[in-house]
C-alpha cells in the first residue's frame, strides 16, 4: 500500500519525537500528530521552541526544520484519521488504577478509544500502527473492535514498539539497534518497512508475528530494568564488605556476556515505562497462572523500591535519626538525566517519606517546572497540597536550594552538578555537611577533602 500521509495519535514522549524524526528523514511524508489534549498540542505549535513540552537533546531542531513543512500538530483528529493510509496509536498506557487489575495490569482504555474512533471515522484502508507498549494479544482486540464497529473497510494492523530511551530519543531513532515490526499482512510490514528504510538499514529491522512483537517489547524493558535491580542489590552488600560497586559493575561489565550498559548503581530506576511494563508482564503470567513467572519478574520492582527506601533511611539515620526540621537540599527532580519527564522518579518518593519525618526539602532541577514538582507530590494524596506546599519548595538555582542545608541529596545524574562550586555550597551549609549521591554522580575523594561527609551508592 503506497503510503503518503501518516496521523499519529497522541503527542507525548513518543509520539513527537518519533514522527518528527519519521517525518525529517521522510520530506515527502505528510505527517500530522493529533491529540485530545490542547495545551500540548498549543506548545508543539510554539514559535518559540524553548516551550515544546517536551525537552530532549535535539529534538528542538528537527522540529525547527520539519514544523509546517511536511510534520503538523493539531486537535482535528478525525481530519487527520480520515485522510491517512497509515495510522500510528502512540496514546498512554499507564498501569490501571481501578478495577480489575488496579495497580498492576495497563489500562488500555485509551487505546480502545483511539481503535473506536478510527473505526468511526475511517471511509477508506488503513494500516493500524501499535505504537504504544501494550499486552501480547492486545491487537487481537483492536482487530476485533475495528472489523466490527467500522464501515466495512480493510484495516491491517502492525506492532511496531518503540525502544528509544528518554534523554537520547533522537540518538536512539536516529541510530536504533532495531525496528521491531510484527503483523500479519506482509504488504502492511513493508510499506512501514520502507519507512523506516529511508534511514534504518533493513537488516535491523526485524519482521516477527504480532505477538512477538507485543511480547518482545515488556521482555526488553523486563531484562533492562532487572539489570538496574540486580545491580542496585549488589550494591548494599558492597556497603557491609567495602567491596565497591563501581569496581564490581566494571569488573563483570568486562566480561563480554555480560557488557557492560546499564550497571549503574543508582537510588533506583524510575520513568514511566519500567515499572508499568513489568507490573504488567506479572499481570499476564498471573493470568496464565504461571505464578512462578510472575513472582520472578515481580521482585525487581520490589527491590527497586527497596533501593529507593533504603536511601532515604539512610539519609535519616546518618542524620542522628531525625530530619525533622532540617533543611535537606534535593539536586534533581526528573527520573534520568536530560529529560523534563519526571514519571515515577525515585525523588518523589525520597522526598515523600522525608517530608514524613518532618523534614524541609529544598528542590532544584533544571529542567522540572515548580508547578509540576507539586503535582507529583500531590498526586501520591499522603497529605493536604497546603502541607506538601509548606515542606518542600522548589527553587531555581542550586546555591539556593542548598544554602543552610543539613544535607544534599543528589536524586538525578545532570552533567551541571558536576561543575558546581562546591567549596562555596560546602561553606554556605550547616556542618557537618553531608551528602548523600544517589548517582554516584560527584567525586568521593574530592568532596571528601572539601570537608563533606560523602556517602555514595554501594561504596
Ligand atoms: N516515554 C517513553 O520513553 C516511551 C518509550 C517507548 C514506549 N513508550 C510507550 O509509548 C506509549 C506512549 O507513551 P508516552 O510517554 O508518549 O505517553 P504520553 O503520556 O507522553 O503521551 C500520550 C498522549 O496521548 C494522548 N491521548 C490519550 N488518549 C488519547 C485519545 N483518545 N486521542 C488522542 N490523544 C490521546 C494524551 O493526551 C498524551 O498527550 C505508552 O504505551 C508507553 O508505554 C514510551
Ligand atoms: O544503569 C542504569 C540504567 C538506568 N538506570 C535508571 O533506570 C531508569 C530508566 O532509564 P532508561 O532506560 O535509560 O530510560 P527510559 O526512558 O525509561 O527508557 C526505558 O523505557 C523505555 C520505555 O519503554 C524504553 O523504550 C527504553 O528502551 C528503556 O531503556 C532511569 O531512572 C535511570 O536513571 C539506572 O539506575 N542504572
Amino acid at each position: 500500500m503506497l503510503v503518503r500521509k501518516i496521523c499519529c495519535i497522541g503527542a507525548g514522549y513518543v509520539g513527537g519525537p518519533t514522527m518528527a524524526v519519521i517525518a525529517k528523514k521522510n520530506p515527502d511524508l505528510k505527517i500530522t500528530i493529533v491529540d485530545i489534549n490542547k495545551v500540548r498540542i498549543n506548545a508543539w505549535n510554539d514559535s518559540d521552541l524553548s516551550k515544546l513540552p517536551i525537552y530532549e537533546p535535539g529534538l528542538a531542531e528537527i522540529v525547527d526544520d520539519t514544523r509546517n513543512k511536511n510534520l503538523f500538530f493539531s486537535t482535528d483528529i478525525d481530519t487527520a484519521i480520515d485522510e491517512s493510509e497509515m495510522i500510528f496509536i502512540s496514546v498512554n498506557t499507564p498501569t490501571k488504577t481501578y478495577g480489575v487489575g488496579k495497580g498492576m495490569a495497563a489500562d488500555l482504555k485509551y487505546i480502545e478509544l483511539c481503535a473506536r474512533n478510527i473505526a468511526k471515522v475511517a471511509k477508506t484502508d488503513k494500516i493500524v500502527v501499535e505504537k504504544s507498549t501494550l499486552p501480547v494479544r492486545t491487537a487481537e482486540a483492536i482487530k476485533s473492535i475495528l472489523h466490527n464497529t467500522g464501515n466495512g473497510i480493510d484495516f491491517k494492523i502492525l506492532s511496531n514498539p518503540e525502544f528509544l530511551a528518554e534523554g537520547t530519543a533522537i540518538q536512539d531513532l536516529l541510530n536504533p539497534d532495531r525496528v521491531l515490526i510484527g503483523g500479519e499482512s506482509e504488504a502492511a510490514i513493508e510499506s512501514l518497512a520502507q519507512i523506516y528504510g529511508t534511514w534504518v538499514p533493513q537488516n535491523k529491522i526485524l519482521r516477527t508475528n504480532v505477538w512477538s512483537s507485543e511480547l518482545s517489547k515488556l521482555t526488553a524493558n523486563a531484562f533492562l530494568a532487572q539489570r538496574v535491580s540486580s545491580i542496585n542489590a549488589i550494591s548494599e552488600l558492597c556497603e557491609l564488605t567495602e567491596a565497591n560497586i563501581e569496581e564490581v559493575s566494571k569488573a563483570i561489565g568486562m566480561d563480554s556476556r555480560i557488557g557492560p550498559k546499564f550497571l549503574k548503581s543508582s537510588v533506583g530506576f524510575g520513568g514511566s515505562c519500567f515499572q508499568k511494563d513489568i507490573l504488567n508482564l506479572v499481570y499476564i503470567a498471573r493470568s496464565y497462572n504461571l505464578n512462578q513467572v510472575a513472582d520472578y519478574w515481580e521482585q525487581v520492582v520490589i527491590m527497586n523500591n527497596h533501593q529507593k527506601r533504603r536511601f532515604s533511611d539512610r539519609l535519616i539515620k546518618t542524620l542522628y535519626n531525625t530530619v525533622s526540621g532540617k533543611k535537606i537540599g534535593m539536586l534533581g527532580w526528573a527520573f534520568k538525566k536530560d529529560t523534563n519527564d519526571t514519571r515515577e522518579s525515585a525523588a518523589i518518593y525520597v522526598a515523600d517519606h522525608l517530608l514524613n519525618e518532618q523534614a524541609m526539602i529544598s528542590v532544584y532541577d533544571p529542567k522540572v517546572s515548580c508547578s509540576k514538582i507539586q503535582s507529583d507530590l500531590n498526586y501520591l494524596g499522603t497529605r493536604t497540597e497546603a502541607e506538601n506546599y509548606e515542606g518542600l519548595t522548589s527553587v531555581d538555582s542550586p546555591y539556593k536550594a542548598l544554602n543552610e542545608a543539613h544535607a544534599v541529596a543528589i536524586m538525578t545524574e545532570w552533567d551541571e552538578f558536576k561543575t558546581y562550586d562546591w567549596e562555596k555550597i560546602y561553606s554556605q551549609m550547616k556542618k557537618p555537611a553531608f551528602i548523600f549521591d544517589g548517582r554516584n554522580l560527584l567525586d568521593k575523594s574530592k568532596m571528601s577533602q572539601i570537608g563533606f561527609e560523602y556517602y555514595s551508592i554501594g561504596q
